[in-house]
């Protein structure tokens, strides 16, 4: 199976797939985009027109070509290159499996709140009460992490799975599209957590880059 990936440079949703396809050793080739820009690939293969999109170049048919939306791109991975012979990172349990899928929710939906804000901020007259609202997703959002987190180095069976995938996507994504939130400071848990992942090499080879959209926003 030969892999293609669409993805962005600041897309946490992009760095989480791109983080476990290195953490289990598949190769695969990374088409970097800008899903707004008129040059998109995007919507030739996710008709939700997201990144990322894995998509398998050798598929039989086109239905099979296109895996989108992060957290299923993630769970075809572990189904299609499964332990012992790649590097399992579901959890060993099913209540583990089932609390890192709620890390997952949790995680994307910090993001997602950050996305909206990022947009928000886009608008000629920013709506004060949307933004308000979309913070406090991140802030409750955060605060439940550090209490997952507390003092341990991985979220669940004291290994990486795709929960500290997820959670790490999001820590970094804030350093770089949220710099001044003060979660660093609020929860030092948090930070020794996010440090411990971003020195591994799958995080360091997948750090966030803003990047230049070069057509409006429509
Ligand atoms: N829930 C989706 C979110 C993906 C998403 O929002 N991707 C953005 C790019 S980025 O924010 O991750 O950089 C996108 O393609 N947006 C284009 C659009 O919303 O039309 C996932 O987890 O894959």
């Amino acid at each position: 199976m030969v892999l293609k990936l669409i993805s962005a440079t600041p897309s946490p949703y992009a760095r989480k797939v791109r983080i476990a396809l290195a953490e289990k050793s598949i190769p695969f080739e990374l088409v970097t985009e800008v899903p707004w820009d008129g040059t998109t690939q995007t919507p030739l293969y996710n008709p939700l027109e997201k990144l990322p999109v894995l998509i398998d170049t050798e598929a039989e048919n086109d239905e099979d070509q296109a895996v989108y939306e992060s957290h299923f791109i993630l769970d075809w991975i572990e189904y299609k290159y499964p332990a012992p012979q790649y590097i399992n990172l579901v959890p060993s349990t099913k209540e583990g499996e089932l609390f890192g899928r709620k890390v997952q929710v949790v995680a994307d939906g910090i993001c997602d709140a950050c996305v909206l804000m990022f947009f928000e901020k886009q608008r000629v007259l920013p709506s004060q009460e949307w933004t308000a609202r979309q913070r406090r997703k991140v802030d409750g959002g955060l605060k439940k992490l550090a209490q997952w987190v507390g003092d341990k180095d991985f979220l669940i069976d004291d290994r990486l799975t795709l929960a500290d995938v997820a959670a790490g996507c999001v820590l970094g994504y804030l350093r770089v599209r949220f710099a001044e939130h003060p979660w660093q400071d609020l929860y030092p848990n948090l930070k020794r957590y996010s440090d411990l992942l971003e020195a591994r090499e799958s995080f360091r080879r997948t750090r966030p880059v803003p990047q230049a959209i070069n057509d409006k926003i429509v």
